[in-house]
């Protein structure tokens, strides 16, 4: 059965990623207030359902999805750098450190909501002074949690990951999947088009 899918985000990563799920959706950018304080899983989780939310009024006929993804160690919480400066500070604090990405989903439907989530673990690249400073200096990473991006293959701000790939760039899509599927779409597999999504730990073990 195909539903109408709004995907409640101004990300370009987000609209990349859920192509792999869906040939035909719509795109409408929620304008939530992201102040990050306390436990990041519940930050993350409040955030998305406040996007999808917000944009679910002006769709109530529709599938909307919001997404939020913080990075975290400990109790310190990353959002997206307010300048370069901040982007230079994010990455001098992670360099060389495992910390954690979470990513979470909220879908809304007129009959119900949706929510869920995907934490990965990720081991920052010791990268040089240089490179930090120039990658932080360049601007690529300010509408970057944490300030650095996993797909940014000229730096490689990643060294090791445990999780989901696209759950770090922004959108777990077998969890994604899951959910859409709970609401009775057909998306398609994303390790279709990721290959990556094959060997992703979110994927659901085959029977
Ligand atoms: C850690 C990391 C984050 N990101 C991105 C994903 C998200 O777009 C962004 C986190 O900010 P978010 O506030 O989750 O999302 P957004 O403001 O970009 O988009 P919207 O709220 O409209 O949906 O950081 C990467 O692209 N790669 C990474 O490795």
């Amino acid at each position: 059965m195909s539903r109408p899918v709004v995907l409640a985000s101004a990300s370009p990563r987000r609209r990349e990623l859920l192509a792999a799920l869906l040939d035909d959706f719509g795109i409408d950018a929620a304008d939530i207030a992201e102040d990050l304080e306390g436990d990041a899983v519940d930050c993350a989780r409040q955030l998305a359902y406040a996007k999808a939310e917000a944009v679910a009024r002006r769709y109530p006929a529709a599938l909307v999805i919001g997404c939020d993804t913080v990075v975290f160690r400990g109790l310190r919480l990353y959002a997206k750098p307010a300048d370069t400066a901040e982007a230079a500070a994010m990455l001098r604090e992670l360099r060389g450190r495992p910390h954690q990405v979470v990513t979470a989903v909220a879908v809304i439907a007129p009959e119900g909501a949706a929510i869920d989530h995907e934490i990965s673990t990720v081991v920052m690249a010791d990268l040089p002074d240089a490179v930090l400073e120039a990658y932080a200096a360049s601007g690529r990473t300010l509408d970057k949690a944490g300030g650095y991006a996993i797909q940014h293959e000229d730096v490689r701000p990643v060294a090791r990951l445990e999780g989901c790939y696209c759950g770090v760039m922004g959108l777990p899509l077998w969890t994604l999947y899951r959910l859409l599927e709970l609401f009775g779409c057909a998306p398609r597999p994303p390790d279709r088009a990721f290959e990556r999504c094959a060997a992703c730990p979110a994927r659901p073990r085959s029977p």
